[in-house]
């Protein structure tokens, strides 16, 4: 149901102001072009597009809102959601730019932006907050972040008296783990505990309990975690009534990275849309990596079906950024795997040089290997930046990280430590986020043992006090407090006193908390200097909000990545070595892709064996890390790697065989090569070095 679009008259320098069209391959621009323009007023079928890695999946969905836009949709009816805030930002630059090229001659379209382009957790926010009054949830809620939902988790817990009972109930994160699996994957609590939690099987009554007070103790703090985003939406739309109001704002829904979706997100893009009009989800089942959260493959083999008559399919497979011997290599490994869309991707980016297996002794010898490798592609013009050296898990990178500090290669990495994990970061927050709903008990129990003399007793004590009352600046003047904590006491209450009579507007009520929380900050942290950094940093991203609320919404739905205390973030370097892992690495490219620990046990995880499911999203790990390669891959075998704390056995060597899904009927896709090599001869040895007599000089130092 194709149409060729109408040529528009007088655009610009262009003379066809659909030429954006003609930069597609044709199966890109079938999946551009679905049911657009079929009539005044349709709205397109559902569409699914299978795009195969590299074969440009970013760009047709930004061509086929532009394109959607540049025949008459309304952007502000066009709801985009992605799987981060940077590819909703990066999409929303690219369409603008298509459209910016149509705009020439028609004035309707100059302006045009999309204003609902997000995460689903982002447009949940916001749809939630203005609907709240609707669902009788309060419009000023606050939202947790993990590490504060597992807080507030403990506080029940223990309120609950289910920390001591003597047997070994679950610690917070479990419990939390266990939470929002089971709201994430619609399932009930028995079968989440049964396949993934065995050894809490039993205490299924308990945390039933346990979930329940939880849910009371946010809704009494006004506070939504994560999952309470999705969860609130999705119960929202099940209220046919609303359900229609809101669906009828979005003429088209278009999801990106439909693989890695959950089922209550798959839920939600039903309700809104039951018959699929309008609805366009991209995404890849080879990629899909995120069952440990919650996604379901299933929502994007089971798609199609949903609908009568099915979806469209339109499968991509030419590949624009690997080279062919890449690809054939990464075919290899997706097609032994158990299910899926078949596919088989090319390149017409030919090249001599196959991938390469390489064989080392151990992760000294990977970490030397990778940076001798690393500068040698430097000095051919490839850039650090153009090179990352990609791990199944962040710890994987610690030997390579040293010996990149050693030789002074600047780095940055992915998939460690986060922003708004680091305590100053997080203190700073809670400080903001009581001020924004002083019912936050997490985040007041944080904020007031800031203070020197300040307790849990006394912060407790004091949240009960401020719990029920309309002024709380009142009720802290009020609150007694041990005689140690008076001078901060009074400090404290001279900064609430500003921020909620509102002297102080935003931004400048950053500046104000920050340079309270400055005062503390020496006492609290040994390394003050370098925190400040970040407090630096965080006063700069401040600025570009327009309210505290917004900035505390969209800073904990989507983090910045790195903390200053991190090793090794080059905030004066210009060129910098990548170092992610795989997951971080997701919808990336690089000139040059270095795989490290590629061993049974690293990849697959020794975490991730359990069952087929887990092993095959393994499998996908692998055809990831390999897709991000655009020229040279290199896959590094230690025959040896140390491993920690692992049960009955503590720390040790083990030696290790390459990963499963290379297996050896696969050789002939790579080079295999062992580092060091063997030397040609064997050296002369050289003679026994001169001894300098220091041993006596050191003890003479004490006579
Ligand atoms: N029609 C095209 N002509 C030339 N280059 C293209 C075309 N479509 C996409 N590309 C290029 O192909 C590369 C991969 O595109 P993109 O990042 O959108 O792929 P992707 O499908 O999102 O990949 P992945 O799922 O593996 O992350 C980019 O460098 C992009 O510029």
């Amino acid at each position: 149901m194709q149409t060729v679009a109408d040529p528009v008259p007088g655009v610009g320098s262009d003379a066809d102001p659909h030429a954006y069209l003609t930069r597609l391959n044709p199966e890109q621009r079938a999946a551009v072009e679905h049911g657009v323009g079929v009539g005044a007023g349709a709205v397109p079928g559902p569409l699914l597009v299978i795009a195969g890695a590299g074969s440009g999946k970013t760009n047709v969905l930004a061509h086929r809102v532009a394109h959607l836009v540049a025949r008459g949709a309304d952007p502000g009816h066009i709801l985009l959601l992605t799987f981060s805030r940077r590819a909703a930002d990066e999409m929303a630059r690219r369409v603008e730019r298509i459209v910016r090229q149509v705009a020439a001659g028609r004035p309707q379209l100059a302006g045009a932006e999309l204003a609902w382009a997000g995460t689903f957790h982002s447009i949940g926010a916001r749809l939630l907050r203005e609907y709240a009054p609707r669902i009788g949830l309060d419009p000023a809620f606050t939202i947790h972040d993990r590490e504060d939902s597992a807080d507030l988790m403990n506080l029940v817990r223990h309120e609950l008296g289910l920390a001591d009972t003597g047997k070994r109930f679950p610690r917070k994160q479990t419990c939390l783990a266990i939470y929002s699996a089971a709201v994430n994957t619609l399932a009930p609590l028995a079968d989440v505990l049964a396949q993934r939690y065995p050894w809490c099987a039993d205490f299924e009554d308990e945390l039933k309990r346990l979930f329940r007070a939880y849910v009371e103790a946010k809704q009494a703090q006004h506070v939504l975690d994560y999952d309470d985003l999705l969860l609130y939406w999705s119960h929202m739309v099940e209220a046919p009534a609303l359900a229609a109001e809101i669906g009828a704002r979005f003429r088209h829904v278009l999801v990106d990275e439909y693989q890695d979706t959950n089922a209550l997100q798959a839920s939600i893009v039903r309700a809104l849309k039951p018959d699929g009009a309008g609805v366009t989800v991209v995404g890849d089942d080879a990629q899909s990596i995120y069952a440990f959260r919650g996604a379901t493959v299933r929502n994007i083999l089971d798609f199609p079906g949903q609908f009568a008559p099915p979806a469209r399919i339109v499968t991509l497979e030419r590949n624009y950024r690997s080279t062919q011997p890449i690809l054939a290599a990464a075919n290899g490994v997706i097609a032994r795997a158990t299910e899926g869309y078949v596919k088989a991707l090319w390149s017409e980016r030919e090249s001599a040089e196959r991938p390469q297996l390489v064989s080392v002794r151990d992760e000294a010898d990977q970490a030397a290997f990778v940076v001798e490798q690393v500068l040698a592609r430097r000095e051919t013009g490839i850039a650090l930046k153009q090179q990352a050296v990609l791990f199944r898990a962040a710890h994987h990178s610690a030997a390579m990280e040293i010996e990149l500090v050693r030789r002074n290669i600047p780095f940055v990495k992915f998939g460690g430590l986060k922003f708004l994990e680091a305590a100053h970061v997080k203190d700073v927050l809670a400080v903001l986020r009581w001020i924004e709903n002083p019912r936050d008990r997490v985040a007041g129990f944080r904020m007031l043992q800031l203070m020197s003399g300040v307790g849990p007793k006394t912060a407790a004590q004091v949240l009960d006090q401020v719990a029920s009352v309309q002024d709380v600046a009142m009720a802290l003047r009020e609150a007694r407090v041990p005689a140690a904590a008076a001078p901060a006491w009074q400090d404290f209450l001279a900064l609430v006193e500003a921020l909620h009579g509102r002297e102080v507007p935003w931004p400048a009520e950053f500046e104000t908390i920050a340079g309270w929380y400055g005062a503390h900050l020496e006492r609290l942290y040994e390394d003050a200097a370098v925190r400040e950094g970040d407090l630096a940093q965080l006063a700069q991203i401040a600025r570009t909000y327009p309210s505290r609320q917004r900035f505390l919404t969209e800073l904990t739905l989507d983090p910045p990545d790195a903390t200053s205390d991190e090793a090794g973030v080059p905030l004066r370097d210009e060129d910098y070595l990548i170092l992610s892992t795989i997951h971080s690495a997701k919808g990336q490219e690089w000139k040059a892709v270095t795989l490290l620990n590629a061993v049974d046990g690293c990849i697959p995880s020794d975490l991730a064996t359990g069952t087929p499911q887990e092993i095959e999203e393994e499998r996908r790990l692998l055809y990831v890390a390999m897709t991000r390669a655009k020229d040279h891959l290199q896959i590094v075998v230690p025959q040896r790697f140390y491993v920690t704390q692992q049960t009955g056995y503590g720390d040790r060597h083990v030696y290790a065989g390459r990963t499963r899904f290379i297996p050896p009927g696969m050789a002939a896709l790579f080079d295999s090569r062992a580092w060091p090599e063997a030397p040609a001869a064997p050296a002369a040895s050289p003679p026994p070095p001169e001894v300098v007599e220091v041993l006596s000089k050191m003890k003479a130092m004490w006579n």
